[in-house]
């Protein structure tokens, strides 16, 4: 009897604007439309990795340099360090998220690739043990480990890292009526290049202000007082620098924060913005005005979403 695994992991906003590497939260449009890539695994003689789908385009040709083919070579040493024989598996990336789009596309990549292995080999490894994995690809991507879109994407939700212990991802309580606008622009930028271009220090100023706003964040979700939290959602530790990288990104903050928006901000490392409202009429409204002026080539999109709280999904068919 053939298996075959498929396992879907969402897009996500790293950073969140108030927790730089600390704060992501996971992404589903309100549409239906599926924001997030997707692999299925099916037993095989060989190893091999096929990439389809509408950003399978922009990524190397040459399927050896794909992060999810990194995933199978990772998942295997660790399964054979546990003694469990391992076979080879047909693997195809549905590659449906853009490369550099600061909407956690290669983390979606690492996610649905480690998570539909994980499930074709009957569950081996922990959540705790599959996030340190997922941390550790990631690094080789953006050059230093950040969980803020992986373990979002994973485990779903808004999510807050912690190094302490096995629980690297705390799911904070959400705000139910928040709509998350997210809108890429359609250019690409280097999470290792933004990453570049930060200061190595910060100043104590900024320091307390960050530390203040992350401790704020946290209590107003556990209270539900939704304008302390968005009043928290301040960068500064990232936006400063980067937003010079980002057509139109102040004209698009006046707009939002003029037409019902509680907060807007860089998604991850950008080019993708986001916008928080609470009313449907303005998040279309946003949506349709990012739209029409951020958006700068045909390979930009704008959705209206809920935070995904489920995170990453698998199915099984066995034909
Ligand atoms: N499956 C994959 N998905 C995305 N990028 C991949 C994948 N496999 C290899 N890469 C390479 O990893 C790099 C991804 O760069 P980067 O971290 O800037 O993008 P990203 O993860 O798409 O960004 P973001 O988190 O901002 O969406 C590119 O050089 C790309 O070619
Ligand atoms: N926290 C990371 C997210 C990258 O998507 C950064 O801002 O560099």
């Amino acid at each position: 009897m053939a298996k075959k695994v498929t396992a879907y992991a969402p897009a996500s906003i790293g950073n969140v604007s108030l927790g730089f590497d600390l704060l992501g939260a996971a992404l589903k449009p309100i549409d239906g439309h599926c924001l997030g890539d997707k692999v299925e695994v099916s037993s095989a003689e060989q190893f091999s990795l096929n990439v389809v789908g509408r950003f399978a385009h922009k990524l190397p040709a040459d399927p050896t340099t794909n992060i999810a083919a990194h995933c199978f070579h990772m998942f295997s040493a660790k399964l054979k360090e546990k003694g469990i024989p391992v076979s080879d598996v047909a693997m195809v990336l549905h590659k449906n998220l853009p490369i550099g789009s600061g909407l956690g596309s290669s983390a979606s990549s690492i996610v649905a690739a480690l998570h539909s292995l994980n499930v074709f080999f009957d569950s081996p490894f922990s959540q705790h043990q599959m996030l340190l994995m997922m941390g550790e690809l990631e690094g080789q991507i953006s050059g230093s480990v950040h969980y803020d879109n992986v373990a979002p994407c994973f485990v779903g939700g808004l999510t807050l890292m912690n190094h302490h212990g096995d629980h690297i991802a705390l799911k904070l309580p959400l705000f139910e009526n928040w709509y998350w606008v997210v809108c890429y622009s359609g250019i690409s930028v280097s999470t290792s290049v933004a990453r570049d271009i930060l200061p190595k220090q910060v100043s104590i100023a900024d320091t307390i202000k960050f530390g203040q706003q992350l401790a704020v964040f946290v209590d107003a979700c556990h209270r539900q007082d939704e304008n302390l939290a968005a009043a928290m959602m301040q960068d500064v530790v990232a936006e400063p620098y980067r937003k010079s990288l980002l057509p139109n990104f102040d004209a698009s903050r006046e707009f939002v924060m003029q037409n019902g928006g509680l907060a807007f901000g860089i998604s991850g490392s950008g080019p993708t913005v986001f916008a928080i409202t609470n009313d449907a009429q303005h998040a279309e409204k946003i949506k349709d005005w990012l739209q029409q002026h951020y958006i700068q080539n045909d390979d930009g999109f704008s959705h209206i979403c809920r935070i995904d709280a489920q995170g990453a999904d698998a199915s099984t068919i066995i034909a």
